[in-house]
């Protein structure tokens, strides 16, 4: 146990959507912890380029992708006796992006059954850790817009405004709903990566959160 009463074996996940600063957060989170991270690896994706080229051909691949990779990820969280911080939870692959293509028509639905059933038998198994605690950005949709844009993957600015906006209202639907764990929701205005007493702010309530479970 650490002065934020955060258990040393405790898996942080990080939530939100796309731009929002998981990744950012998930590292100063992680260092001022000691943790592990746990990354979303962009570069090396075979498939996220294409997809972005064109959903309906490749989305099926994509997530299929995703949902191996995340359960590596997990598995070695669970190896190595957690201790991690993780950019972006496996729940967001079937609650948003999956259940986005399905309904706009991007993912075949016999793909999405074939998708979603294996998923099932992957993750919603008592076999499968849930996180101690989510922790869930959210902001405002131009400045989370204006992040992607300085981030400045082309694939990403290349994609319709469209496409961010109904991203962005199903991730407002969906963490409402959201109880597979505890959740902490963070303002992105509210926190400042590079100042450790703002990161110690949020850690105490993570250990709040963590130790009412
Ligand atoms: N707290 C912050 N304040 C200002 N800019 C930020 C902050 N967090 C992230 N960013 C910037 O926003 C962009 C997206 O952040 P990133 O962490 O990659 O988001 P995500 O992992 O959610 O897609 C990056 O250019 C990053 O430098
Ligand atoms: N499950 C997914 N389906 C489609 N696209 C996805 C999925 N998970 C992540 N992505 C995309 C979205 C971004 O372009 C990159 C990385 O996500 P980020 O939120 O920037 O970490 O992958």
């Amino acid at each position: 146990m650490n002065k934020y009463n955060i258990p040393a074996n405790a898996l942080i996940t990080v939530a939100g959507t796309v731009g929002v600063g998981k990744s950012t957060l998930t590292a100063a989170l992680a260092e001022r912890l000691g943790f592990k991270t746990s990354l979303e690896k962009v570069d090396h994706n075979p498939y996220l380029e294409k997809f972005y080229h064109d959903f309906e051909r490749w989305s099926f691949h994509l997530q299929i992708y995703f949902l191996a990779e995340r359960f590596k990820e997990q598995k070695n969280i669970f190896l190595s006796g957690g201790g991690f911080v993780q950019d972006r939870s496996i729940y967001e692959d079937t609650g948003i992006f999956a259940k986005m293509h399905a309904d706009q028509g991007t993912m075949n639905p016999t793909d999405y059954e074939t998708y979603t059933s294996l998923f099932e038998a992957m993750v919603m198994t008592p076999f499968f850790p849930h996180p101690d605690v989510l922790v869930y950005l959210e902001g405002s949709l131009p400045s989370i817009l204006s992040r992607i844009e300085e981030r400045g993957r082309e694939m990403e600015i290349q994609t319709e405004r469209s496409y961010w906006e109904q991203m962005y209202r199903r991730y407002s639907n969906w963490i409402n709903e959201f109880d597979a764990c505890p959740v902490l929701r963070l303002n992105i205005d509210e926190y400042d990566v590079h100042d450790p007493a703002s990161m110690d702010a949020i850690l105490v309530e993570v250990g709040k959160v963590i130790s009412k479970k």
